[in-house]
């Protein structure tokens, strides 16, 4: 059984990396956009899902090569992982990505400042297994298939200070806030406009870990070990 990460973010291999599981990363590239009035859970979980399908095609796709390569050494279940990250202001329905620019990243840090907003991490544990019938199929394709998939939600509430426009400037050009959701790392300087969260901290940060670790037990798939520590 192997497992893979199907993540960009530095910040979720580093967390799963804590648990000392053998993965392997890969990226993939999908459009985040929210859809117009996309509630937010409708959101994040249509992302984590197709996350998880873009990783699906992209595998199928290398074994597929590796089959007309007459390459023998194929796994025979994957577990892969996904998960998006977004913050949800205290009126529950708006949802907030990554920043575009300065001025969207101003907008939302002036909904959040002095005020609690939570962080909503998904995660999803995609298993696939080979497809031993479709595999020795003279077109090969596709050798992949969904055999279970599981979600989990988990969120922090997070409380900032009340924030001035120096601050947000300074820290607009420390280069931190565009590739996070909500505009802040709470792992780096954004850990200076939290005053309180409630909830687990690694969920902040992009990965609730010790939840991940129970979707992968609750996999039932008995040659991933997660080791107790
Ligand atoms: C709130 C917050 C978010 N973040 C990050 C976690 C995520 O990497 C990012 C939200 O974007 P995501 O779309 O969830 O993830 P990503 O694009 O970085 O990676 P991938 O889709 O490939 O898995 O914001 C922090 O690092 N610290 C924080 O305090």
């Amino acid at each position: 059984m192997k497992l893979i990460l199907a993540s960009g973010s530095p910040r979720r291999h580093e967390l799963l990396t804590r648990a000392q599981l053998d993965f392997t990363v890969m990226s993939v590239d999908i459009d985040e956009t929210p859809h117009i009035d996309e509630a937010p859970k409708a959101y994040i979980e249509r992302m984590v899902a197709t996350k998880a399908d873009a990783a699906v095609e992209q595998i199928n796709k290398a074994l597929n090569e590796k089959l007309k390569n007459n390459q023998a050494d194929l796994p025979e279940s994957i577990i892969i992982l996904t998960a998006d990250t977004i913050g949800v202001l205290a009126d529950g329905t708006t949802v907030l990505v990554k920043p575009s620019n300065r001025e969207d990243a101003y907008r939302m840090w002036q909904q959040m400042s002095d005020n609690v907003h939570e962080v909503w991490t998904a995660v999803q544990a995609t298993h696939v297994s080979l497809s031993s019938e479709k595999a020795s199929s003279p077109n090969h394709n596709p050798v992949l298939q969904v055999v279970n998939q599981l979600q989990i939600t988990e969120r922090t509430e997070v409380t900032f200070i009340a924030l001035t426009a120096e601050m947000m400037s300074n820290y607009w050009d420390s280069g931190e806030p565009a590739d996070k959701a909500g505009g802040y790392g709470i792992q780096g300087l954004g850990a200076a406009w939290v005053s309180r969260i409630n909830g687990s901290y690694t969920n902040v940060v992009g990965l609730p870990l010790a939840q991940t670790l129970a979707l992968i037990n609750d996999m039932q798939v008995n040659d991933i070990q997660v080791k107790e520590v």
